[in-house]
């Protein structure tokens, strides 16, 4: 079956609208004859803005809603940061492509311009990541981490406001809002290992529907594809989601890949972070390895107390 208008359903956030853009544009761009629409839908995680995200624990916190309306076909794909989709879907919808990767490192926003080695004790850096936390603390101890939420802007206005000295944040989200100028410092992956899949912009389709198959084909980047897919499989083997700390990259040299995965304790003492190099077509695999040697290796322990808590 073929159709000449396209309904994308997404969250209406600034940054989730760039991403939704980017699926219209591409999507126009190699279709011109077809009418592509964006259909702003509202989440849970859009509502409650006053609770911690790791307290919430929902999973699919930020895709429910979306997810709903497209298997009810009230659109025909979702857009979402791939980061934000947990890894078991519900029935009947995939992963139809993704977008080119954008930044995958985690940047530092500070208020006066230093370092993350230049905080001391008296700073309070600000993020939710439980993740973000615990990679932190284990760089220095003596950090002081304070709870944040809210987007991209209200997150900056915060630091403004006075509610922290700095902010961590992925560099996607603040490069595709425009705010790059803003960015102290990139968080170079030994030190702040991302999270999975950041920065990677992910189509949701229905798993019947061969005509946005085909429509999402043109427009998906295989790189992108193949290097996500690894890293969803090592946090998939963890059972992990966005409320533990856990990491994953797997870094693209040519046709081989360097991948890295990491689980934390929450107060960041105990790290267990192992690496592996590969070829791209058995990442993975490998990236299922790499997670069973972690779990392997202490981080089994510390996820099945996190857990517990
Ligand atoms: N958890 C919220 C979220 N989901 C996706 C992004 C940014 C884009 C990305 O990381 O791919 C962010 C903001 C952040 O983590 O700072």
């Amino acid at each position: 079956m073929s159709k000449k208008n396209i309904k994308i359903g997404t969250r209406g956030s600034k940054l989730a609208l760039w991403q939704a853009e980017q699926v219209q544009a591409a999507i126009s761009g190699a279709f011109p004859h077809l009418t592509v629409e964006i259909e702003i839908i509202k989440t849970k995680g859009d509502i409650i803005l006053d609770v911690a995200l790791s307290k919430i624990g929902d999973k699919g916190l930020f895709t429910k809603e979306i997810e709903t309306a497209l298997i009810n076909g009230e659109i025909d794909l979702a857009v979402h940061s791939l980061k934000d989709l947990p890894t078991e879907l519900p029935e009947g919808l995939i992963i139809g492509g993704m977008l080119p990767r954008g930044e995958v490192r985690d940047v530092l926003i500070s208020k006066d311009g230093r370092k993350l080695t230049e905080m001391t004790e008296n700073d309070r850096i600000a993020t939710s990541s439980l993740r973000r936390k615990a990679q932190l603390l284990h760089f220095n101890p003596n950090l002081t981490i304070v709870d944040i939420r809210g987007n991209v802007d209200t997150r900056i206005q915060k630091m403004k406001d006075g509610h922290c000295d700095a902010l961590v944040m992925a560099g996607a989200g603040i490069i595709r809002l425009g705010y790059e100028k803003l960015i102290t410092e990139f968080l170079d992956p030994t030190v702040i290992l991302p999270a999975v899949s950041q920065g990677a912009v992910a189509i949701e389709i229905r798993e019947d529907d061969e005509f946005i198959q085909r429509v999402v084909d043109a427009v998906s980047d295989e790189l992108t594809w193949q290097t996500t897919m690894a890293e969803r499989w090592l946090l998939r083997t963890l059972e992990g989601g966005c409320q533990v700390p856990v990491a994953c990259y797997s870094e693209p040299h040519g046709s081989q890949l360097k991948l890295t995965g990491l689980v934390a304790g929450l107060d960041g003492k105990t790290v267990i972070r192992k690496t592996v190099d590969c070829s791209l077509d058995e990442a993975s695999e490998k990236a299922i390895e790499l997670a069973q040697a972690i779990l392997d290796e202490g981080g089994r322990e510390i996820l099945d107390s996190i857990r517990t808590v």
